[in-house]
């Protein structure tokens, strides 16, 4: 396979006459895959992460990843309910606390309200989600949904964007704690925690599809999987951008104080 034989992919899949023919192929395709369509890629980032937005801005997007965040651990029990296989449910849970935490210790939903309350955001009005765009919830209920009616393969393999994860949290702490005043390390500890916790939980996915998906159907079904994560991640930059940068704010969500 080769760059030439992946033009048959559209925005939304790759087409049937892709054929992965092994493992290989298919972790070549799926870089590939990170490598062309991944948000870190999104205007929006190169805006967050090279100072070029104000405060207010960056509180809509903290105020509507926390959506996504907080919908990460229901997601996991709903790809933990996928498998009657007890090792895939052991090996999963992990994710959950990672971001629900434990009785007396902190977990990742609690670092990112750290973050949107250094930002100067209301917890209250934050976990109410609230004023989060319509797209957001719109993408990240979609990211659920996928993962309850796709196959369980398919499951695991929309999870593949945090292969790409650790390069765009390392850019976005030294980006972010370089060029605004009012970030500091404390309140960018959620993405410090991600950067030892992303490559565990990819490296599990990516060893689990190379091993199941076993025919160029299933192969091509992983790689799907993966472009529509990479779409759920991009819509939501998306109308960020169109809500809090072009300046078109949908009724009814956030409105930044501060510009
Ligand atoms: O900041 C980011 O760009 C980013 C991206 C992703 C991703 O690629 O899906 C995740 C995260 N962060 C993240 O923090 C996280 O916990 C996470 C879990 C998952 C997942 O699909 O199960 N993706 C991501």
């Amino acid at each position: 396979m080769n760059a030439a034989s992946l033009t048959g992919m559209t925005a939304l899949s790759i087409g049937k006459d892709i054929k992965l023919t092994s493992a290989e192929e298919l972790e070549a395709t799926l870089r590939h895959i990170g490598a062309t369509r991944y948000h870190s890629l999104h205007p929006f980032h190169k805006l967050l992460h090279g100072g070029k937005l104000n405060k207010g801005q960056v509180q809509a997007w903290a105020l509507n990843r926390y959506y996504y965040q907080s919908t990460i651990p229901i997601k996991d029990a709903v790809v933990i309910s996928r498998f009657r296989d007890r090792a895939t449910r052991v090996e999963w849970r992990h994710r959950i606390e990672d971001h629900d935490g434990d009785v007396g210790s902190e977990g990742g939903i609690e670092r990112w309200l750290k973050l949107t309350e250094g930002l100067g955001l209301d917890t209250a009005y934050v976990e109410s989600t609230e004023g989060i765009l319509p797209a957001t919830r719109f993408a990240v209920e979609a990211y659920v949904h996928y993962c309850r009616e796709k196959s369980p393969l398919e499951a695991i393999a929309s999870s593949l964007t945090e292969l790409f994860a650790p390069n765009l949290h390392e850019e976005r702490i030294s980006g972010m704690l370089a060029h605004y005043d009012f970030v500091n390390p404390d309140i960018m500890s959620y993405f410090k925690r991600r950067l030892t916790q992303a490559p565990r939980d990819a490296g599990f996915a990516l060893d689990y599809v190379k091993a199941h998906a076993t025919t160029p159907e299933q192969r091509a079904q992983v790689c799907n999987a993966l472009i529509f994560k990479t779409n759920v991640l991009w819509v939501q930059l998306d109308a960020l951008q169109h809500a809090y940068v072009e300046g078109h704010i949908p009724p009814g969500a956030f409105v930044p104080k501060e510009h």
